[in-house]
This record gives structure tokens, C-alpha cells and sequence, in this order.
């Protein structure tokens, strides 16, 4: 009861990372698709407004203390056209630009006191030297670097953060925020597709965003010049102008809902190491303009692969519906590899192909572009994983490099015993993480509380 009372007014949320496993590069292009799979690795926000404040200034406090105590306190008054000002001059672009599109979008008058807190789950980075507390319900790690410090794994921390961090924002300033809406849910997935693009410097296809919104999808983007063309923030004519694009334009995006084939999961090795994907996509699209029918040609090939993956995973959810016997069978082939029997599948020797001939033709793109999305380090790698028990396929995903290994293997399939000790796999921690259907929900208050350091 003394807990109940203490949680008044808190609310909290969380959003979900992903891994892009077919359409990387093309997925920039409103042409093409992608397969995204969204991840149980979350970004979590807690959020209370105190009111009122005497003065007219808002001041809005977020923290993320598992990053060595980082926060920042942000003031922003309507006089100043809600132009965010950090205390201390901390930088985080991906929050600011949040609070610039959330308090112009909604314009309040009423200064209050808000405070945000924020967690990731493990996922989102390296565990080497983290200390882990914990409650009841939840644990998460303490770094003792600031966030900016800690090894990434490429799951969208920076996306999760901002579509949970905006709809802990659209929360104060609503009473209704139900998430199964589906209004809700484009506001949070228009005005942080704004944030993360700004923030991010305009290169991203907003994958990782719609993702943590909606959950596990078939991505198609927006054009980009619904953003690009937005004014400058203080240009008078903003606010009606990202009013309008968030309320009344037609995205045009897709974000069909899909979901691996029951027995079979997603697995993530992470490889301690990480690559900045502006820089690749900025040679790739060197390499692209360089040859420009070449390219196309490319990349129309890829999407064919890619296309052909993503019907025959809809064969597969179809196939254990209709024919659950059969497709035991198929499992259980995979689980023992035993390749004449998994062959015989069509199902899973389109994907398999169709991933090999991706990976082929990305490592083409790798030597002429000097882009590193498949080095040899990492094909030698997803080869091994091949020859594991139970392994369907593995990519690098999204921009590849050297970010995480997304393997699709059978639930019954244990990595971590199969790999302990090997030297091919020294390099690689097994993620604990599965795909996850649904993207940004509301949490319990309750469950972030008087978090306890395990000894
Ligand atoms: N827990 C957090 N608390 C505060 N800020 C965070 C947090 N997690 C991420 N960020 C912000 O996001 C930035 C990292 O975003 P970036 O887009 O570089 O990586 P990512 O989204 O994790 O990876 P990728 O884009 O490769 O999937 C951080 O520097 C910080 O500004
Ligand atoms: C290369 C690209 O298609 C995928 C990048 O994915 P990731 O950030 O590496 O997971 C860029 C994008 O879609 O934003």
C-alpha cells in the first residue's frame, strides 16, 4: 500500500530493439522492403510530471544511471519556442531532439517538472565489466562509463530510446495513451521518426524506429523529403508544419506485423566489436552512384533474395499450421543437420540459397566499396555457425560489418553448449534474447523500483 502510494503519478513504457535480417541498403529506398524482427532486449522510461512550477520554465531531469550516473536537465519555456537548453551543456541529440518535436508538437502552457528515467536491458551493449542490481521483477547492468563510452551491439538503443522517451512524453501531456490504439501509435511513431532523423543527421531508413513502435514488421519507408523538408525548429512555421505532417499526411509506410515460424527462434552473437553504419552506407552509396545501372541491377537482384526469404518464411508460418506433423519432421532434420533430409525442404533451402546469393553479392559490394559489410572475419564465422546443430541460416544484420551475428535456428537448439570451448567461437557471446511480436507498451511503475546490487 506505502508502495502503491509512492508509485501516484509515475508511468512507464518500454520499447524493443530489432535486427534487420533482409533488406539492408535497398530498405533506404521507399522501393524496396525489409524483414525486421524485434527484439525482448527493451529501452524502458519511467516518467512523472511534478505541477505545477511557479515559474513558466519547464525543466525536464532524465537520467540513465546504469551509464555511470549519466543525466541531463533540460529547461525549455514556450517564450523560446521550446528550444531545450542543457544545464551542464551535456550533449544527447537523440533526447533533445525528442523534447524540441514533443513540446512543439503539443505546444503546453502549464510549466511543470517533469522526470524521466530510463534503463536498457542488457542487449543494447557489451557486459564486460557491468555490475548487475536488481528487484522482483527486473535487472539491469550498471557501466562505469557514460553512455557514450560503452560498447554497442547495433540493436537501436538510440531508436528505443527515443520512441519510448516520446511516448513517456505524449503521456503527460494526454490523459488517454492507450497503445493498442492504433492512432497512439503512429503519433509516437511520427513525431520520433522526426527525433531519431534529426538527431541521427537524416541517413536512416527509420526501420529501427518503426520497429521499437510497432514490433516485428515487413518495413517499407517513408519518402525521406517528408522530413527533409520540415523548416528549421525556429522557423515560425514549424509547428504547423510537423502538425501537419504527424497528423495528416499519409506516411505511406508499410508495417505489416509478422513473426518467425513457431520452433523456430532468433539467435544474436555478439562479437565485442561494432561498426558505424553512416559511414557504411555513405560508401555504399559511393559505390552505387559510381555505376548507377550497375547498381540497380544489384540491387534488384538482392531484393528478388530478399523478397524470396520473406515468402518463404509466410510459407513456413502457413506449412506449420496446415501440415504441424511435416514440419516436426523438417525441425527435427535441422536440429540433427542432417542435410539430404533438410534439402527436401523447398521451404528452407529458398532461404538458405537466397541468403547465401545476399551475402554473395554483399561481399562484392564489400571489395568495391570498401565498405566492411561482410569481412572475412565475419563470413568465416557465419560459416562455422552453418555447421552447428539446428542453424537455418545467419546474416550480419542490418548494415553488417562488425556489429552482432543474427542467427534463425530451432527453439531446441542450444548455441552456447554446442560452441563452449571452441575456438572458432571464442570471439562470440550468445546474446539472451528472442524475438519478440509486439513493440512499444506500457510497463508497471512498480517494477522499476529499489533495485538491490546482486554480491
Ligand atoms: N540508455 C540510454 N540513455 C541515454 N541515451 C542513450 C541510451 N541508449 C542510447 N542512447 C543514445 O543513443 C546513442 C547511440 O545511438 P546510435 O544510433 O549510435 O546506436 P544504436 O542505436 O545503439 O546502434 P545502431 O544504430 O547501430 O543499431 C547514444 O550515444 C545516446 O545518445
Ligand atoms: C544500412 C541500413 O539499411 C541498415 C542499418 O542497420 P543497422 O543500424 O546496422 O542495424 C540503414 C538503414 O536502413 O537505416
Amino acid at each position: 500500500m506505502q508502495i502503491m502510494k509512492a508509485m501516484e503519478g509515475y508511468r512507464a513504457y518500454s520499447a524493443p530493439g530489432k535486427a534487420l535480417m533482409a533488406g539492408g541498403y535497398l530498405v533506404l529506398d521507399p522501393k524496396y522492403r525489409a524483414y525486421v524482427i524485434a527484439l525482448s532486449a527493451r529501452m524502458h522510461a519511467v516518467v512523472r510530471a511534478i505541477e505545477p512550477k511557479e515559474s513558466d520554465e519547464f525543466e525536464i531531469n532524465v537520467s540513465s544511471s546504469q551509464f555511470n550516473g549519466d543525466h541531463w536537465c533540460y529547461t525549455l519555456c514556450a517564450e523560446t519556442r521550446y528550444l531545450p537548453l542543457e544545464k551542464n551543456q551535456k550533449k544527447n541529440p537523440f533526447i533533445e531532439m525528442v523534447l524540441v518535436n514533443v513540446f512543439k508538437y503539443f505546444q503546453p502552457q502549464r510549466a511543470s517538472k517533469i522526470e524521466v528515467e530510463i534503463f536498457s536491458d542488457d542487449g543494447y551493449h557489451s557486459q564486460s565489466t557491468s555490475v548487475t542490481k536488481r528487484n522482483a521483477f527486473k535487472q539491469f547492468s550498471y557501466h562505469g562509463k557514460s553512455i557514450t563510452e560503452v560498447p554497442k551491439t547495433g540493436l537501436g538503443s538510440s531508436a528505443g530510446l527515443v520512441v519510448v522517451l516520446t511516448t513517456a512524453l505524449i503521456s503527460v501531456f494526454r490523459d488517454e495513451m492507450d497503445l493498442q490504439n492504433v492512432k497512439n501509435l503512429q503519433l509516437v511513431h511520427n513525431l520520433a521518426q522526426v527525433a531519431h532523423c534529426q538527431a541521427q543527421g537524416k541517413v536512416g531508413s527509420g526501420f529501427d524506429v518503426a520497429a521499437a513502435t510497432f514490433g516485428s514488421i515487413v518495413y517499407r519507408r517513408f519518402s525521406p523529403q517528408l522530413i527533409t523538408n520540415l523548416p528549421e525548429h525556429m522557423d515560425p512555421t514549424y509547428v504547423t508544419k510537423l502538425q501537419t505532417l504527424v497528423d495528416d499526411i499519409n506516411w505511406n509506410i508499410s508495417n505489416a506485423r509478422v513473426s518467425l515460424p513457431d520452433g523456430l527462434k532468433l539467435v544474436m552473437g555478439d562479437v565485442n566489436s561494432g561498426s558505424e553504419t553512416t559511414k557504411l552506407v555513405s560508401k555504399v552509396k559511393c559505390w552505387y552512384d559510381s555505376d548507377p545501372v550497375r547498381g540497380l541491377k544489384v540491387y534488384q537482384f538482392i531484393n528478388r533474395k530478399n523478397e524470396e526469404i520473406m515468402t518463404a518464411l509466410t510459407e513456413l508460418n502457413g506449412l506449420c499450421r496446415k501440415d504441424p506433423d511435416k514440419y516436426e519432421v523438417m525441425l527435427r532434420a535441422l536440429d540433427q543437420n542432417e542435410e539430404s533430409k533438410i534439402q527436401q525442404s523447398p521451404e528452407f533451402s529458398k532461404i538458405r540459397k537466397a541468403v547465401q546469393e545476399i551475402r554473395l553479392k554483399f561481399r562484392q559490394i564489400t571489395q568495391e566499396s570498401g565498405a566492411d559489410i561482410e569481412p572475412p572475419v565475419q563470413t568465416k564465422l557465419l560459416e562455422a555457425c552453418s555447421r552447428l546443430k539446428g542453424v537455418l541460416t545467419g546474416v550480419i544484420p542490418g548494415a553488417g560489418g562488425y556489429d552482432a551475428i543474427a542467427l534463425i535456428v530451432t527453439a531446441e537448439s542450444n548455441l552456447q553448449l554446442q560452441t563452449e570451448g571452441r575456438e572458432e567461437f571464442a570471439a562470440v557471446t550468445w546474446l539472451d534474447l528472442h524475438q519478440e511480436d509486439v513493440g512499444v507498451i506500457e510497463e508497471a511503475p512498480l517494477h522499476y523500483q529499489n533495485f538491490i546490487e546482486l554480491t
